[in-house]
Parts: C-alpha cells; structure tokens; sequence
C-alpha cells in the first residue's frame, strides 16, 4: 500500500474503531437517564413509587421552585431547598412529554413537583379555597409526588404566554376562560394536550397544575431535602 493510501484512508478508520473500543456507543433501555452513567444505572434500581429528582433524568428541565423563596403567593419560604421530585413513574411519563415539547422547540420549566403534607397545610391555613390550593385533610396529589407546576419556555429561556402568571387565583387562570389573545390560548392549549397525550390531567382552576392519572400514591411528609447527593426522597 503507497504511504498516501495509508494516511488517508486506513489510519482515519484506525483511529475511529479504537475510539469506538474505548467509548462505546451503547443502546441505552432507558435514554431519558441522561445525566450520568452512574445515575442511569441507579436509576433503573428504584421502584416506580420511588421519589426521584427531575433534573437527574434529564438536565434540560428548567426549575424555577417558588416555594423555596418568598416570591409566592404565601410570600414564605416553605421549602429548605429549590429542587423538583416526582415519583418515578411520574417522573418516567414527564420526560415523554418534554420530549414531545422539544420537538415543538419547548422546554418544561417547572415551579413545583413533590410538597410536603405540612406545607400543604400552611397554604391552607392561608388560602382555604380548594379551587386554588389542595385540602389537606384529603391530601393534595402534589403531597403524593404525583402533580407538577409547570409552564413552557422557549429556546431562549422565556417563559411563553399562558395570560396570568403562576398561582394567579382569578377566573383568568381557568382552563375555559377565553378571553384571551389567541396565542394565549394556542398555548395553553399546546401545554395541556401534550401532558394529557402523557398520562397527566388539567385541573381546570390552575392552567399550569397537571395530576398524575395512570397511578396515586401516599401522601408524604418529608422535607425537601438540600444535600445534593441525595437524589431520592425515601
Ligand atoms: C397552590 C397551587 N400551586 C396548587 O398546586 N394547587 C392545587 C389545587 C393543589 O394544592 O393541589
Ligand atoms: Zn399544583
């Protein structure tokens, strides 16, 4: 073989299969588990009633976790920690329908996932409304790990326009209220049929509240917890 044969053609195809050897690319069961090889492979370990940590499934969640700051409608901090956890087959069905909202070019950002049962109660003592806030002595699905808060940003991060921000309680926030402009309702629209495809319901007070409707699970008084490695409520 002349030496010009071999640097361009055998030893470019040399070097590919020895990368190939060393970093093999593997068929993943489960391609959501995107955030490391080690979280995906423990992942797969946990039950689907465990409660798992979003943005371990897929970083491209955007988390904007008001009850972790003063900025809601309670204007308390109830949350130790900004984090967003779903059990898993909760969790399993989200990532379905943010792959579909990618595809539209959309990102999920997320105001709230799991809520512990006691901080149910402070927003009830406050708000008892149950069009708005869910009644504690029933259990809202969020204390279940099985509701999201949520809305939808574009590429550039901007939230899109759903007509009243997040925890508007007002007749503006209701899924039937039309008085909207028609890209609002085109929105809100786009958000609810995704979800809906994915196992999830609207609750027509909340355009931003979906409950989980495959499975229900307890009701759960664990606080959100602030140590990064620990990637599960238990
Ligand atoms: C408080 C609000 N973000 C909400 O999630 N409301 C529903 C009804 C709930 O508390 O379950
Ligand atoms: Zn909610």
């Amino acid at each position: 073989m002349k030496p010009i044969n071999f640097i361009f053609v055998l030893l470019p195809i040399t070097i590919f299969i020895s990368i190939q050897a060393l970093f093999p690319i593997t068929e993943n069961a489960s391609p959501h588990l995107s955030y490391t090889k080690e979280d995906s492979l423990y992942y797969e370990t946990l039950h689907d009633t465990a409660m798992v940590e979003l943005i371990r499934y897929d970083s491209d969640f955007m988390l904007d976790i008001k009850y972790a700051t003063k900025d809601n409608f309670t204007k308390q901090v109830l949350y130790d920690c900004p984090r967003a956890f779903l059990r898993k087959k909760v969790a399993k069905d989200l990532l379905n329908a943010h792959k579909e909202f990618k595809k539209l070019g959309y990102r999920i950002k997320i105001f709230d996932g799991y809520r512990p049962h006691s901080v149910q109660f402070k927003m009830w003592d406050l708000t008892p409304d149950k069009r708005y806030v869910g009644n504690p002595y029933k259990g809202s699905m969020h204390n279940r790990g099985c509701a999201v808060d949520l809305t939808l940003v574009d590429n550039n991060g901007k939230e899109l326009d759903m007509g009243t921000p997040y925890d508007f309680f007002g007749e503006e926030a209701h899924i039937t209220y039309n008085k909207l402009p028609e890209q609002v309702l085109s929105n809100r629209r786009v958000l609810k049929q995704v979800l809906e495809k994915n196992g999830f319901r609207a609750l027509s007070t909340e355009w931003w509240h979906f409950s989980y409707n495959r499975n229900v699970y307890n009701i759960l008084n664990i606080p959100i917890p602030c140590q990064q490695e620990v990637r599960e409520i238990k």
